[in-house]
């Protein structure tokens, strides 16, 4: 029988491309889309590379419109999901794509979002170490946020495989999309075209204590992150390059091993062979994750670099997949690791 799902938020992007994989999708019906200024449009007029879908009209997002449906997917702004969570039934199997229950430390949503902790769900980046039990059979998910994936994908196995002090620079480049879909001046062509800029210098990126719990939870002890986003001028993607100190006496083979073993049998995570290195390319509109590693002798470092599409691996495909765990099936199902290129 066919898992009916809702998707509030179709009119944004993650909800847009939530919907392009799930059209994709074997065991999945799409059942109630709903917008907020949208609502009343039809879905062909805001999402028109969604074909199947174009005379399907927005409602308005209530739990009413999503009551009756197998699964309801969040993609709403940060702070909107609990309200409409708590009044969906605890069978449903609810998706949140939203920040508000990624954190497991109140203090730090606080300092971050400014606004009440909503709670803690399981967390939806099955390649870390223990998630894919608590993904299955629960009917609750937190998507990660997307720079989370990169990065946690990128480090982990150094923390996990104690290689790194706990400590670790990041700069990440992020296409504009990841940014959604409503309208901003920073965001503007002439403004993103023909440059890279920084933003959310200085610890104060509200992914920051995210990276922070996913890195200290594969340590086993508090990791500190400085993380620096920029914006690319390109629609999707990901590019994180991420450094570590070695721990003493750590040689670049035990580094490869570790990366070799963590990512054996990973569906989506892909390894590059030395020497070659991952590009936004090379996962546009897949869920597959590139990751490569070095040890930098002289500066003492490991350096790792992932890639992966803010708006599938980093959201809608990361959701799909952990949905699949969630409800028993196929972890892949509906998902491809293939990209488009050129
Ligand atoms: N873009 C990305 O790469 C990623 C996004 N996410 C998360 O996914 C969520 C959606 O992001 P994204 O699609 O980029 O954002 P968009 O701005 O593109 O879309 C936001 C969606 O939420 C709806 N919405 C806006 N305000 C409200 C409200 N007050 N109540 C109910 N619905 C509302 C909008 O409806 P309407 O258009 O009809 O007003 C639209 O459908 C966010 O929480 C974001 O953090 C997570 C990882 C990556
Ligand atoms: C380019 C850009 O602006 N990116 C967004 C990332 C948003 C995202 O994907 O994460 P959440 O789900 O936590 O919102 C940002 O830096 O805020």
């Amino acid at each position: 029988m066919a898992v009916r799902a809702a998707v509030a938020g179709a009119s944004g992007y993650a909800g847009g491309e939530l919907l392009r994989l799930l059209l994709a999708h074997p065991e999945v019906e799409i059942g109630a889309l709903t917008g907020n200024s949208n609502a009343g449009q039809r879905l062909g007029a805001l999402q028109p590379h969604l074909l199947p879908l174009a005379d399907r009209v927005l409602e308005v997002t209530t739990a009413e419109a999503l009551t009756g449906h197998d699964v309801v997917f969040l993609a709403l702004p940060h702070g909107q999901s609990a309200a409409v969570a708590e009044q969906l039934g605890p069978d449903v199997l609810v998706v949140d794509m939203g920040a508000d229950f990624r954190l497991k430390d109140a203090g730090d949503w606080e300092r971050f979002y400014g606004s009440p902790h909503a709670g803690t769900w399981p967390y939806g980046l099955p390649e870390l170490p223990g998630a894919r039990a608590a993904l299955e059979g629960s009917k609750r998910i937190a998507v990660p946020g997307c720079y989370p994936t990169a990065v946690s994908l990128a480090l982990v196995p150094a923390y996990a495989a104690r290689l790194v002090e706990p400590e670790a620079v990041i700069v990440a480049a992020s296409g504009t999309s990841g940014a959604g879909k409503a309208p901003k001046p920073h965001l503007l062509g002439s403004e993103v075209m023909g440059s890279m800029s920084p933003y959310g210098v200085g610890g104060v990126h509200r992914h920051t204590p995210e990276m922070t719990q996913n890195l200290s939870a594969a340590a086993g002890e508090p990791v500190t992150v400085s993380f620096t986003p920029t914006l690319a001028p390109m629609p999707r993607g990901i590019l994180a390059t991420c450094s570590a100190s070695a721990r003493q006496g750590v040689t670049a083979d035990a580094v490869r091993a570790a990366y070799e073993k963590a990512y054996a049998d990973e569906p989506f995570v892909h390894l590059l062979p030395a020497g070659q290195w991952p590009a936004t390319a090379s996962v546009y509109g897949s869920n597959a994750v590139q990751v490569q590693v070095a040890l930098d002798e002289a500066a003492g470092r490991v350096v790792a670099i992932s890639a992966i599409d803010n708006l599938t691996k980093g959201t809608a495909g990361g959701a799909v997949q952990s949905m699949n765990i969630a409800l028993g099936l196929d972890e892949t199902t509906g998902l491809t690791a293939t990209g488009v290129a050129p």
